[in-house]
């Protein structure tokens, strides 16, 4: 897992949070459909390019990327399609794989999440190798700023401690991008983060395939 360090403080964290909030949810409704689109057609291609066979994505909330067209996508190309529950008393995340639109209920927080009485649970140890994570703010290094919950940190964690490895990346709107994220010892940075414009590599290390993807994106 890839760390960084430069400022050991939340309080940035906190401010900056309220402020992408609030950005993103003006960004006009027609506007995050079309660069939406723009994301899942790029991250699909990342993902076939790269191989994915068990992607994880999440459901979309507020004024989030819409994965819903990449999520469908991937139904038919026949793909499992894992997504996480979120378990507030641990403020842990449980994997589920979904077949369809219908598995998914309002969970904690009111984002939808796999209804346990009908998605498919995973078993400990089948791990997603790739996942695309939703955040409220992205730095072209990676930095990722979610709402606060450390669900993404504490999931890694434990990927990590499993020695399983994923592709990380983050989906996001070119408006999401700040110059630099306040990252705390525990967050670890993304491979890459995806707009409807362009890939942005994180720090070294990380995933060839997705600098390999980064070329070809940057010769279209
Ligand atoms: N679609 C989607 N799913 C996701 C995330 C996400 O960002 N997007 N998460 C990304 O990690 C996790 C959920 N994270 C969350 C963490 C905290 C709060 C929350 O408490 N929000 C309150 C503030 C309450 C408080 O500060 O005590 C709020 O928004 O009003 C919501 C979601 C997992 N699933
Ligand atoms: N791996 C971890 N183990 C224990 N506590 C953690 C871990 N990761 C994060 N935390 C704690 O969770 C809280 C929120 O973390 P952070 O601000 O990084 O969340 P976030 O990345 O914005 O949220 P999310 O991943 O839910 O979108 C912090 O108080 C942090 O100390």
């Amino acid at each position: 897992m890839k760390q960084a360090t430069n400022d050991p403080s939340s309080e940035g964290k906190r401010a900056l949070r309220q402020e992408m909030r609030t950005l993103r949810d003006r960004l006009d409704a027609a506007s995050r459909d079309a660069w939406s689109a723009r994301v899942c057609d790029r991250a699909a291609r990342w993902l076939t390019e790269t191989g994915a066979a068990r992607p994880m994505l999440y459901a979309p909330w507020r004024s989030e990327v819409d994965t819903g067209p990449l999520i469908e996508r991937l139904w038919r190309a026949g793909l499992p399609v894992l997504l996480p529950r979120c378990e507030p008393a641990t403020r842990a995340m449980t994997l589920y794989r979904i077949r369809s639109w219908d598995e998914l209920m309002p969970g904690a927080y009111g984002i939808r999440e796999p209804d346990p009485r009908r998605a498919t649970r995973c078993e400990e140890g089948e791990w997603p190798d790739a996942v695309l994570a939703p955040g409220l703010a992205f730095d072209r290094d990676g930095g990722r700023l979610g709402y606060g919950g450390g669900y993404y940190d504490r999931f890694r964690e434990r990927m990590d401690a499993a020695g399983a490895d994923a592709g990380w990346v983050g989906l996001a709107f070119e408006a999401q991008l700040v110059a630099r994220v306040p990252l705390q010892p525990h967050d670890a940075a993304m491979d890459a983060v995806m707009t409807e414009r362009a890939v942005y590599i994180g720090p070294p290390g990380g995933a060839a395939p997705i600098a390999k993807a980064h070329e070809e994106e940057s010769e279209a």
